[in-house]
């Protein structure tokens, strides 16, 4: 047992951006990706990054010592377990590329894998497939899923956080190293693919917890007063196992690490949601030191309150995963009903790691779309540093931060555009109708007759290649050196040339390409009342993607028609049908930092009436087909099994709000692409779209058995060329492709189309893909003698 010496600290935060308020690492990476940066130049700039960050943190007031925590990941915190602990599955491990890297562990001395194998785990090989890439818990970050067999090894390899606990030492900081729990690095595993069946990774928490223990004492060797383990699918209960199974999991592997002689004291951390009361009495039984629960996403630990005895608990009260300042009143209350459990002390945290948002408002003055006013109710993580410390002062302690918030929270709540009373009488005025289109066959009947299309409809996602002039085109507008006329002309030049490619090549229902749009969310939100942009604002994606999602700060409404003017130019150069191109509410919201002064259902309604304008206008201007995206509407999904449906009702209903106003003659598509389409397939089915697009292309159709056995008789595009990889698929293979579909899709329901849109793509491929895309559709039309379809 440890003997603790140094308390927890009075205030911390559960993680700080990694990505650097620049986008260093990013850049980092990439150069060393391509070939610009040797291993030693890419060490060096992410040595950077994290000393940056170290003596960042310590300067904005987190000096006590185990403050500032280390959390750095080249790529990913999964990764680093995977790395940590070796466990690389086999086909990985024995790849040409891979296994001259991989030395013996020789017990004495252990030394972190090398970048290579980081890379090759994180982005594949020659032969290989990297590790599939999920979404973390609620949020938009993704990690690599480990996969973990009977066999797969599980032992202490060393870590790079070690080197972090001295690295930070040397600049006269005490930092905590922070790392993925076991019990959770298990739960996000998945069976590897040469698992006999009915393996779960959990089978292997013994050896899992037997590598932690070693990597603990490496820590403590390095000097690690404390270690964060992460243990986020405490809070969720949509795991194989149950919650009270999941407690007993938590409680023997930290028993396990608590009885560890050597190693520092143990902080566990349960953001994301409620942490159970079971879980809660196991991790105080298990002798771990501190706890730390969510308190903005979750509630207290439900139950009897078990005793505590000397455990610290840590109250998570600024929202670590949102961008408002916070209410520090409220949040010090919040702070005092976790003490009244009667822990040995309570501290102050963030409520999750700062990953979820950008570095500093303070790099947001002069930002062309952020109200001035609108950034001074904002907190990002370096204002977020100076809130857990306010908290912890106390209203005593800190009364200018206190009062500053106050005045913050009294402004944004009277401030004009927050409330609007006509959007809200909108939405008052709702009635099932609303909601509600014709039955299916009658708009398929009056679809077919106007659309006159051909059996197997080809069509694309939306977007066109985005390419290099484009983006120029972009950054000269920005910079001031192109007009916005000249700018407008440059686009639409671009939509002549899109229409024209796609008549040449003989595709069916025609797009406009998508060209004008800088993003598919920030485009809308610019364009949106309510909505406000960043000009430094990214968050990491994973690896070195970084998005800038949108503030939605009031509520929102369309002032004026946004994709009407390029839909109806692209409709005027063709006789084709064009498909207008929409955002949908779900993904507006999932992409962008929402707020919290209004349930996220109304807020959903109210893109949804915005969306209903733009539909309107379009099926106005003579435009009949009309697609609303709607690709991250699992993306939102609760982690508790009982809020779920209460969740998808409101995601379903905005999305029918939005695409429900038009005629029985307009056909509405929506696309969605992530592989989770079964786990909603309910809510897909009951968005009630007559078209429906998916990613479909790498798993070969494997969907469509479950969607013609769900009875789901409306159109259906399986994507068929996988626009996630350079490989142009030939003719032979996307005719292979419709022949399996058509094992469970009518032919008058099937439509062809790629897995999603082509702006990452280039040209070359793209012609040449959907080249194969319309003559394998001509091919199979012949097969099966079809002339007509929806
Ligand atoms: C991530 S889904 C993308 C859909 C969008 N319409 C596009 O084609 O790019
Ligand atoms: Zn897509």
């Amino acid at each position: 047992m440890t003997t603790q010496s140094t308390p927890f600290p009075a205030a911390t935060i559960l993680g700080y951006p990694r990505i650097g308020p620049r986008r260093e690492l990013k850049r980092a990476l990439e150069d060393h990706w391509a070939g610009r940066t040797d291993e030693a130049a890419f060490e060096a700039s992410a040595a950077q990054v994290r000393r940056a960050a170290v003596t960042r943190l310590r300067d904005l007031g987190l000096t006590e010592p185990a403050a500032v925590p280390l959390d750095f990941a080249h790529y990913d915190q999964v990764l680093d377990v995977v790395l940590a602990l070796g466990a690389l599955p086999a086909r990985l491990a024995t790849d040409p590329e891979v296994a001259p890297l991989l030395t013996e562990v020789d017990g004495a001395t252990v030394q972190p894998l090398p970048l290579a194998v980081e890379w090759a785990l994180a982005r594949g090989t020659t032969a290989q497939g990297p590790l599939e890439m999920t979404k973390w818990f609620d949020s938009n970050y993704h990690y690599l899923v480990p996969e973990i067999g009977p066999d797969t090894p599980l032992a202490y390899r060393g870590s790079r956080r070690a080197d972090h606990v001295r690295e930070a030492a040397a600049l006269g900081v005490a930092g905590r190293p922070v790392l993925v729990g076991p019990v959770t690095f298990l739960l996000l595993a998945k069976a590897a693919a040469d698992a006999p069946a009915g393996f779960d990774p959990l089978d292997r928490l013994d050896d899992v917890v037997a590598g932690y223990a070693a990597l603990l004492a490496d820590l403590r060797a390095a000097g690690a007063e404390w270690v964060q383990l992460d243990e986020p699918a405490l809070v969720s209960d949509s795991w194989a196992r149950t919650t009270a199974e999941l407690a007993s999991a938590v409680g023997y592997a930290y028993a396990a690490l608590a009885a560890a002689q050597e190693r520092p004291a143990i902080f566990v951390a349960a953001p994301y949601g409620t942490l159970p009361g079971e879980a809660l009495e196991a991790l105080a039984g298990a002798g771990v030191e501190a706890v730390g629960v969510d308190l903005v996403k979750g509630e207290l630990p439900d139950g009897e309150a078990p005793d505590l005895g000397a455990l610290t608990l840590v109250a998570g009260v600024v929202d670590g995963h949102n961008v408002w300042r916070t209410d520090l009143d409220a949040a010090a209350e919040r702070a005092a009903a976790l003490a009244a459990l009667g822990a040995g002390a309570t501290t102050v945290s963030t409520s999750t790691s700062l990953l979820h948002v950008p570095h500093t408002v303070a790099d947001e003055a002069g930002a062309p779309l952020l109200p001035e006013r609108v950034a001074g109710w904002l907190a990002f993580a370096d204002e977020k540093v100076a809130e857990v410390l306010a908290i912890a002062a106390g209203a005593d302690g800190a009364p200018d931060a206190f009062a500053a918030a106050r005045t913050a929270l009294a402004d944004r709540a009277g401030a004009p555009g927050v409330v609007r009373p006509e959007v809200r009488a909108r939405a008052a005025a709702l009635t099932p109708s609303s909601f509600t289109r014709e039955p299916y066959a009658v708009r398929r009947a009056a679809q077919e007759a106007v659309l006159d299309l051909p059996a197997l409809p080809t069509t694309t996602i939306g977007s066109f290649p985005q390419t290099a002039e484009l983006r120029r085109a972009r950054a000269a507008l920005r910079r001031g050196e192109l007009t916005e006329q000249g700018y407008e002309d440059a686009m639409r030049a671009e939509v002549a040339s899109v229409i024209a490619l796609q008549e040449e090549l003989g595709l069916d229902v025609l797009v406009h390409g998508e060209p004008e749009r800088n993003d598919m969310v920030q485009y809308f939100a610019e364009q949106l009342d309510g909505f406000a942009v960043t000009q430094q604002g990214w968050v990491q994606s994973y690896g070195s993607r970084c998005t800038r999602p949108s503030i939605l700060w009031g509520d929102v409404a369309r002032p004026a028609p946004i994709t009407v003017p390029w839909a109806t130019y692209a409709a005027s150069l063709t006789s084709a049908p064009v498909k207008g191109m929409l955002t949908g509410p779900v993904t507006i919201l999932a992409w962008s930092f929402v707020r919290d002064d209004l349930p996220l259902g109304d807020t959903a309604t109210q893109v949804g009436l915005a969306l209903r304008d733009e539909v309107a206008d379009l099926e106005a201007a003579g435009i009949g087909v009309i697609q609303v995206d709607e690709p991250a509407l699992r993306e939102l999904l609760p982690l508790r099994r009982a809020d779920q449906d209460a969740y998808l009702a409101w995601a379903v209903a905005a999305f029918r709000l939005a695409t429900s106003g038009v005629a029985v003659r307009t056909q509405v598509h929506t696309h969605l692409c992530y592989s989770e389409f079964e786990e909603v397939f309910g809510a897909i089915d009951a968005l009630d779209a007559d078209v429906t697009s998916v990613e479909a292309a790498r798993s070969r159709m494997s969907l469509l058995p479950a969607v013609a056995a769900a009875g789901f008789e409306r159109g259906i595009g399986p994507g068929v060329w996988d626009i996630h990889s350079p490989r142009v698929p030939s003719e032979e293979e996307v005719t292979e492709l419709l022949r399996l579909a058509l094992e469970s899709v009518g032919e008058r329901s099937l439509w062809v189309n790629p897995d999603c849109g082509l702006k990452t793509r280039g040209y070359a491929e793209t012609t040449a893909a959907l080249q194969a895309l319309v003559g394998a559709a001509r091919r199979v039309r012949a097969e099966i003698g079809a002339t007509t379809a929806v």
